[in-house]
Protein backbone atom coordinates (compact mmCIF):
# COMPACT_ATOMS: atom_id res chain seq x y z
CA UNK A 1 0.00 0.00 0.00
CA UNK A 2 2.38 2.17 1.22
CA UNK A 3 4.69 1.99 -1.93
CA UNK A 4 1.62 3.27 -4.26
CA UNK A 5 1.15 6.32 -2.22
CA UNK A 6 2.40 10.03 -2.79
CA UNK A 7 2.94 12.51 0.13
CA UNK A 8 2.71 16.03 -0.56
CA UNK A 9 3.87 18.35 2.28
CA UNK A 10 3.42 21.84 1.06
CA UNK A 11 3.73 23.89 3.84
CA UNK A 12 5.15 23.39 7.47
CA UNK A 13 7.64 20.72 6.77
CA UNK A 14 11.30 21.01 6.85
CA UNK A 15 13.54 17.72 6.69
CA UNK A 16 15.52 17.01 9.64
CA UNK A 17 16.39 12.61 9.16
CA UNK A 18 15.02 10.57 6.54
CA UNK A 19 15.60 7.38 8.02
CA UNK A 20 12.23 6.04 9.07
CA UNK A 21 9.25 4.54 8.41
CA UNK A 22 6.85 7.63 9.15
CA UNK A 23 5.90 9.19 5.91
CA UNK A 24 4.61 7.04 3.33
CA UNK A 25 6.16 8.26 0.18
CA UNK A 26 7.06 7.03 -3.54
CA UNK A 27 8.65 3.52 -2.67
CA UNK A 28 10.51 4.04 0.74
CA UNK A 29 8.52 5.76 3.53
CA UNK A 30 10.74 8.56 5.08
CA UNK A 31 10.72 10.63 8.19
CA UNK A 32 9.56 14.36 8.73
CA UNK A 33 10.50 16.73 11.67
CA UNK A 34 8.12 19.59 12.23
CA UNK A 35 8.90 22.91 12.77
CA UNK A 36 7.10 26.67 12.91
CA UNK A 37 8.03 28.25 9.20
CA UNK A 38 9.18 31.21 11.20
CA UNK A 39 10.51 30.49 14.65
CA UNK A 40 11.77 27.13 13.52
CA UNK A 41 11.30 25.62 16.90
CA UNK A 42 9.83 22.36 16.30
CA UNK A 43 6.24 22.02 16.61
CA UNK A 44 5.07 20.23 19.61
CA UNK A 45 1.49 18.80 20.73
CA UNK A 46 0.13 17.18 23.96
CA UNK A 47 1.21 13.71 24.72
CA UNK A 48 1.59 11.07 26.98
CA UNK A 49 4.48 9.53 28.88
CA UNK A 50 5.26 6.26 29.71
CA UNK A 51 8.25 5.12 31.24
CA UNK A 52 8.31 0.97 31.55
CA UNK A 53 10.47 -1.75 32.98
CA UNK A 54 9.75 -5.33 33.34
CA UNK A 55 10.11 -3.95 37.36
CA UNK A 56 7.86 -1.53 37.91
CA UNK A 57 5.98 0.28 35.61
CA UNK A 58 4.77 3.83 36.26
CA UNK A 59 2.43 5.86 34.28
CA UNK A 60 3.04 9.48 33.77
CA UNK A 61 0.81 12.49 32.11
CA UNK A 62 2.21 15.49 30.47
CA UNK A 63 -0.05 17.87 28.94
CA UNK A 64 2.00 20.36 27.42
CA UNK A 65 1.07 22.45 24.58
CA UNK A 66 5.01 23.30 23.71
CA UNK A 67 8.65 23.59 25.75
CA UNK A 68 7.65 27.06 26.13
CA UNK A 69 8.13 27.67 29.96
CA UNK A 70 4.53 27.14 31.88
CA UNK A 71 4.10 26.63 35.72
CA UNK A 72 4.23 22.59 34.82
CA UNK A 73 7.58 23.37 32.69
CA UNK A 74 9.90 25.84 33.92
CA UNK A 75 11.95 23.45 34.93
CA UNK A 76 14.62 23.75 32.49
CA UNK A 77 17.48 21.71 30.89
CA UNK A 78 20.10 23.36 33.09
CA UNK A 79 17.91 22.27 36.15
CA UNK A 80 18.06 18.91 34.83
CA UNK A 81 21.62 18.74 33.43
CA UNK A 82 23.46 20.53 36.66
CA UNK A 83 25.90 18.55 38.22
CA UNK A 84 26.10 16.03 35.10
CA UNK A 85 26.75 17.81 32.21
CA UNK A 86 29.63 19.94 32.59
CA UNK A 87 29.22 24.01 32.67
CA UNK A 88 30.35 25.29 29.46
CA UNK A 89 28.77 22.62 27.65
CA UNK A 90 25.30 23.71 29.55
CA UNK A 91 26.00 27.27 28.81
CA UNK A 92 27.04 26.27 24.83
CA UNK A 93 23.19 24.23 25.33
CA UNK A 94 21.69 28.02 26.59
CA UNK A 95 23.27 29.69 23.60
CA UNK A 96 21.99 27.38 20.70
CA UNK A 97 18.52 27.99 22.15
CA UNK A 98 18.05 24.33 24.13
CA UNK A 99 17.18 26.09 26.85
CA UNK A 100 13.49 24.41 28.08
CA UNK A 101 13.27 20.85 28.06
CA UNK A 102 11.24 18.72 25.43
CA UNK A 103 9.04 16.04 26.97
CA UNK A 104 11.25 13.11 26.58
CA UNK A 105 14.25 15.20 27.84
CA UNK A 106 12.89 15.59 31.01
CA UNK A 107 11.46 12.57 31.40
CA UNK A 108 14.77 10.44 30.22
CA UNK A 109 17.41 12.69 30.93
CA UNK A 110 17.47 11.84 35.24
CA UNK A 111 16.69 8.27 34.54
CA UNK A 112 19.34 8.47 31.93
CA UNK A 113 22.00 9.70 34.46
CA UNK A 114 21.50 7.21 36.47
CA UNK A 115 23.56 4.87 34.12
CA UNK A 116 20.36 2.84 33.58
CA UNK A 117 20.14 1.28 29.97
CA UNK A 118 16.65 3.14 27.80
CA UNK A 119 15.19 2.99 25.03
CA UNK A 120 13.49 6.31 24.06
CA UNK A 121 10.47 5.89 22.29
CA UNK A 122 9.16 9.43 21.22
CA UNK A 123 7.83 10.79 17.88
CA UNK A 124 10.54 12.11 15.11
CA UNK A 125 11.53 15.61 15.97
CA UNK A 126 10.89 15.54 19.56
CA UNK A 127 14.58 15.95 20.89
CA UNK A 128 15.67 12.17 21.09
CA UNK A 129 19.02 13.11 19.52
CA UNK A 130 19.95 15.86 22.12
CA UNK A 131 19.20 13.66 24.95
CA UNK A 132 21.68 10.84 24.41
CA UNK A 133 24.13 13.32 23.70
CA UNK A 134 24.04 15.33 26.64
CA UNK A 135 24.28 11.95 27.99
CA UNK A 136 27.22 11.21 26.22
CA UNK A 137 28.61 14.75 27.36
CA UNK A 138 27.84 13.95 30.59
CA UNK A 139 30.24 10.86 30.59
CA UNK A 140 32.90 11.55 28.47
CA UNK A 141 36.28 12.96 29.74
CA UNK A 142 37.99 14.99 27.48
CA UNK A 143 41.49 14.73 29.02
CA UNK A 144 41.55 10.65 27.94
CA UNK A 145 42.39 9.90 24.37
CA UNK A 146 40.24 7.00 23.55
CA UNK A 147 36.70 6.53 21.94
CA UNK A 148 34.22 6.94 24.70
CA UNK A 149 30.60 7.03 23.24
CA UNK A 150 29.47 5.06 19.85
CA UNK A 151 26.20 6.45 18.07
CA UNK A 152 25.37 3.59 15.45
CA UNK A 153 22.63 5.70 12.68
CA UNK A 154 20.93 3.57 10.07
CA UNK A 155 22.20 6.23 7.20
CA UNK A 156 25.12 9.07 5.83
CA UNK A 157 22.44 11.70 6.27
CA UNK A 158 21.21 11.06 9.81
CA UNK A 159 24.70 10.73 10.98
CA UNK A 160 26.01 13.96 9.51
CA UNK A 161 22.94 15.76 11.34
CA UNK A 162 23.65 13.85 14.55
CA UNK A 163 27.82 15.00 14.25
CA UNK A 164 26.81 18.48 13.51
CA UNK A 165 25.02 18.74 17.04
CA UNK A 166 27.59 16.94 18.77
CA UNK A 167 30.09 19.15 17.50
CA UNK A 168 28.18 22.70 18.04
CA UNK A 169 28.05 21.51 21.76
CA UNK A 170 31.11 19.64 22.18
CA UNK A 171 33.56 22.34 20.87
CA UNK A 172 35.95 23.69 22.68
CA UNK A 173 35.24 26.20 24.97
CA UNK A 174 36.70 29.75 24.89
CA UNK A 175 37.87 29.13 28.57
CA UNK A 176 41.50 27.92 27.62
CA UNK A 177 41.75 25.52 30.55
CA UNK A 178 38.29 23.57 29.13
CA UNK A 179 39.64 21.17 26.69
CA UNK A 180 36.73 20.46 24.43
CA UNK A 181 35.67 17.18 23.04
CA UNK A 182 36.32 15.76 19.38
CA UNK A 183 33.80 14.34 17.19
CA UNK A 184 34.25 11.82 14.09
CA UNK A 185 32.20 11.21 11.26
CA UNK A 186 32.53 7.54 11.02
CA UNK A 187 30.15 7.41 7.70
CA UNK A 188 29.59 5.31 4.58
CA UNK A 189 30.98 7.38 1.48
CA UNK A 190 34.01 8.99 3.68
CA UNK A 191 37.04 8.65 3.71
CA UNK A 192 38.08 5.70 5.55
CA UNK A 193 41.98 6.09 5.25
CA UNK A 194 41.96 9.34 6.70
CA UNK A 195 39.32 8.20 9.19
CA UNK A 196 41.58 4.99 10.37
CA UNK A 197 45.10 7.54 10.65
CA UNK A 198 42.74 9.39 13.09
CA UNK A 199 41.98 6.84 15.18
CA UNK A 200 45.04 5.44 15.22
CA UNK A 201 46.93 8.58 15.99
CA UNK A 202 44.31 10.50 17.94
CA UNK A 203 41.63 9.00 18.99
CA UNK A 204 38.32 11.46 19.04
CA UNK A 205 36.02 10.76 21.79
CA UNK A 206 32.97 10.33 20.44
CA UNK A 207 32.34 8.76 17.34
CA UNK A 208 28.94 8.95 15.04
CA UNK A 209 29.04 5.62 12.67
CA UNK A 210 26.85 3.98 9.97
CA UNK A 211 27.09 0.20 10.49
CA UNK A 212 29.07 -0.54 7.43
CA UNK A 213 32.40 1.92 8.31
CA UNK A 214 32.26 1.07 12.21
CA UNK A 215 32.39 -2.87 11.29
CA UNK A 216 35.00 -2.29 9.52
CA UNK A 217 36.85 -0.50 12.11
CA UNK A 218 36.07 -2.87 14.65
CA UNK A 219 37.14 -5.96 12.50
CA UNK A 220 41.00 -4.49 11.65
CA UNK A 221 40.84 -3.70 15.37
CA UNK A 222 41.48 -0.03 14.58
CA UNK A 223 38.92 0.73 16.93
CA UNK A 224 37.92 -0.97 20.16
CA UNK A 225 34.95 -1.19 22.45
CA UNK A 226 36.80 -1.42 25.76
CA UNK A 227 37.01 2.06 26.32
CA UNK A 228 33.40 2.79 25.23
CA UNK A 229 31.23 4.16 28.07
CA UNK A 230 27.58 4.38 26.11
CA UNK A 231 26.81 2.88 22.73
CA UNK A 232 24.29 4.80 21.22
CA UNK A 233 21.61 2.83 18.79
CA UNK A 234 19.36 5.56 17.06
CA UNK A 235 16.64 4.68 14.05
CA UNK A 236 17.10 1.29 15.94
CA UNK A 237 13.46 0.32 13.93
CA UNK A 238 14.98 0.80 10.80
CA UNK A 239 18.58 -0.47 11.65
CA UNK A 240 16.86 -4.05 12.89
CA UNK A 241 14.47 -3.51 10.05
CA UNK A 242 16.98 -3.38 7.70
CA UNK A 243 17.79 -6.89 5.49
CA UNK A 244 21.77 -5.61 5.59
CA UNK A 245 22.20 -4.19 8.54
CA UNK A 246 20.32 -6.00 11.25
CA UNK A 247 23.16 -8.46 11.40
CA UNK A 248 25.66 -6.52 12.53
CA UNK A 249 23.95 -4.45 14.73
CA UNK A 250 23.22 -7.41 16.84
CA UNK A 251 26.97 -8.61 16.71
CA UNK A 252 27.85 -4.91 17.74
CA UNK A 253 25.13 -5.22 20.44
CA UNK A 254 26.49 -8.75 21.64
CA UNK A 255 30.38 -7.69 21.68
CA UNK A 256 29.39 -4.21 23.32
CA UNK A 257 27.59 -6.41 26.24
CA UNK A 258 30.80 -7.72 27.59
CA UNK A 259 32.60 -4.85 28.30
CA UNK A 260 32.46 -3.09 32.18
CA UNK A 261 30.57 -0.81 32.94
CA UNK A 262 28.68 -0.14 29.55
CA UNK A 263 25.74 2.17 28.86
CA UNK A 264 22.98 0.95 25.92
CA UNK A 265 20.13 3.50 24.73
CA UNK A 266 18.07 2.86 21.71
CA UNK A 267 16.08 5.70 20.00
CA UNK A 268 13.34 5.18 17.75
CA UNK A 269 10.09 7.13 16.87
CA UNK A 270 8.65 4.30 16.62
CA UNK A 271 9.28 0.25 17.94
CA UNK A 272 6.68 -1.93 17.21
CA UNK A 273 6.16 -4.99 19.69
CA UNK A 274 7.89 -2.72 21.92
CA UNK A 275 7.65 -5.42 24.74
CA UNK A 276 8.73 -8.32 23.03
CA UNK A 277 11.54 -5.79 21.90
CA UNK A 278 12.40 -4.69 25.77
CA UNK A 279 12.68 -8.32 26.51
CA UNK A 280 14.66 -9.54 23.57
CA UNK A 281 17.14 -6.81 24.72
CA UNK A 282 17.31 -8.45 28.01
CA UNK A 283 17.72 -11.85 26.90
CA UNK A 284 20.12 -10.97 24.46
CA UNK A 285 22.46 -9.33 27.01
CA UNK A 286 22.06 -5.89 25.24
CA UNK A 287 21.23 -4.33 27.57
CA UNK A 288 20.63 -4.55 31.50
CA UNK A 289 17.87 -6.45 33.12
CA UNK A 290 17.13 -2.78 34.74
CA UNK A 291 16.89 -1.36 30.96
CA UNK A 292 14.27 1.33 30.88
CA UNK A 293 11.56 1.93 28.23
CA UNK A 294 10.94 5.76 28.08
CA UNK A 295 7.36 6.30 25.73
CA UNK A 296 6.38 9.28 25.22
CA UNK A 297 3.62 9.89 22.75
CA UNK A 298 2.01 12.67 21.22
CA UNK A 299 -1.87 12.78 21.45
CA UNK A 300 -2.43 14.51 18.45
CA UNK A 301 0.52 12.88 16.71
CA UNK A 302 0.41 15.91 13.78
CA UNK A 303 -0.17 19.45 14.62
CA UNK A 304 -3.64 20.26 12.88
CA UNK A 305 -1.46 23.39 10.76
CA UNK A 306 -0.02 20.75 8.69
CA UNK A 307 -2.08 19.37 5.60
CA UNK A 308 -1.19 15.67 4.48
CA UNK A 309 -2.39 14.63 0.98
CA UNK A 310 -1.53 11.65 -0.78
CA UNK A 311 -2.51 10.25 -4.09
CA UNK A 312 -2.47 6.81 -5.20
CA UNK A 313 -0.81 5.83 -8.37
CA UNK A 314 0.99 3.28 -10.08
CA UNK A 315 4.60 2.20 -10.07
CA UNK A 316 5.72 3.23 -13.72
CA UNK A 317 4.14 6.81 -13.66
CA UNK A 318 5.19 8.15 -9.68
CA UNK A 319 7.71 10.60 -10.97
CA UNK A 320 4.91 12.35 -13.64
CA UNK A 321 2.85 12.11 -10.79
CA UNK A 322 4.82 13.70 -8.46
CA UNK A 323 5.94 16.17 -11.21
CA UNK A 324 2.18 16.84 -12.04
CA UNK A 325 1.86 17.37 -7.88
CA UNK A 326 4.94 19.86 -7.26
CA UNK A 327 3.57 22.13 -10.37
CA UNK A 328 -0.12 21.95 -8.90
CA UNK A 329 0.99 22.75 -5.06
CA UNK A 330 3.64 24.96 -6.62
CA UNK A 331 5.42 24.74 -3.07
CA UNK A 332 8.24 27.20 -1.84
CA UNK A 333 10.37 24.28 -0.98
CA UNK A 334 9.75 20.69 -0.99
CA UNK A 335 11.14 17.36 0.27
CA UNK A 336 11.08 14.33 -1.78
CA UNK A 337 12.11 11.16 0.13
CA UNK A 338 13.65 8.13 -2.14
CA UNK A 339 14.36 4.95 -1.44
CA UNK A 340 17.57 4.93 -2.93
CA UNK A 341 20.53 7.48 -3.53
CA UNK A 342 20.17 7.16 -7.00
CA UNK A 343 19.68 10.60 -9.20
CA UNK A 344 17.38 9.65 -11.95
CA UNK A 345 16.51 12.63 -14.24
CA UNK A 346 12.35 13.51 -13.67
N1 LIG B 1 15.02 21.38 24.25
C1 LIG B 1 14.94 21.86 23.02
N2 LIG B 1 14.62 23.16 22.79
C2 LIG B 1 14.55 23.65 21.54
N3 LIG B 1 14.78 22.93 20.43
C3 LIG B 1 15.08 21.63 20.59
C4 LIG B 1 15.20 21.03 21.88
N4 LIG B 1 15.53 19.73 21.72
C5 LIG B 1 15.65 19.54 20.41
N5 LIG B 1 15.39 20.66 19.71
C6 LIG B 1 15.39 20.84 18.26
O1 LIG B 1 14.28 20.08 17.77
C7 LIG B 1 14.62 19.50 16.52
C8 LIG B 1 14.32 18.03 16.55
O2 LIG B 1 15.14 17.44 17.53
P1 LIG B 1 15.85 16.04 17.29
O3 LIG B 1 16.43 15.95 15.94
O4 LIG B 1 16.72 15.80 18.47
O5 LIG B 1 14.59 15.10 17.39
P2 LIG B 1 14.59 13.52 17.33
O6 LIG B 1 13.56 13.05 18.28
O7 LIG B 1 15.98 13.01 17.49
O8 LIG B 1 14.08 13.28 15.88
P3 LIG B 1 14.26 11.97 15.02
O9 LIG B 1 13.14 11.04 15.40
O10 LIG B 1 14.11 12.54 13.66
O11 LIG B 1 15.59 11.37 15.30
C9 LIG B 1 16.07 19.84 16.24
O12 LIG B 1 16.13 20.93 15.36
C10 LIG B 1 16.61 20.24 17.59
O13 LIG B 1 17.63 21.18 17.45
Amino acid sequence: MASHQLLSVPHFCLLSKVSSFHAPLLSTPGKLSLFHPTTCSPLQSSSTSRITNLQAVTNTRSEIESNAPTETTALTLRNICQGFVPEHILHRMEEIGFVFPTDIQREALPTLFTGRDCILHAQTGSGKTLTYLLLILSLINPQRSSVQAVVVVPTRELGMQVTKVARMLAAKSTDAEVKGCTVMALLDGGMLRRHKSWLKAEPPAIVVATVASLCHMLEKHILRLDSVKVLVVDEVDFLFYSSKQAGPVRKLLTSFSSCDKRQTVFASASIPQHKHFVHDCMQQKWTKRDVVHIHVSAITPMPLCLLHKFVVCGKKNKHQVLLALLESDAPESAIIFVGEQVFENL
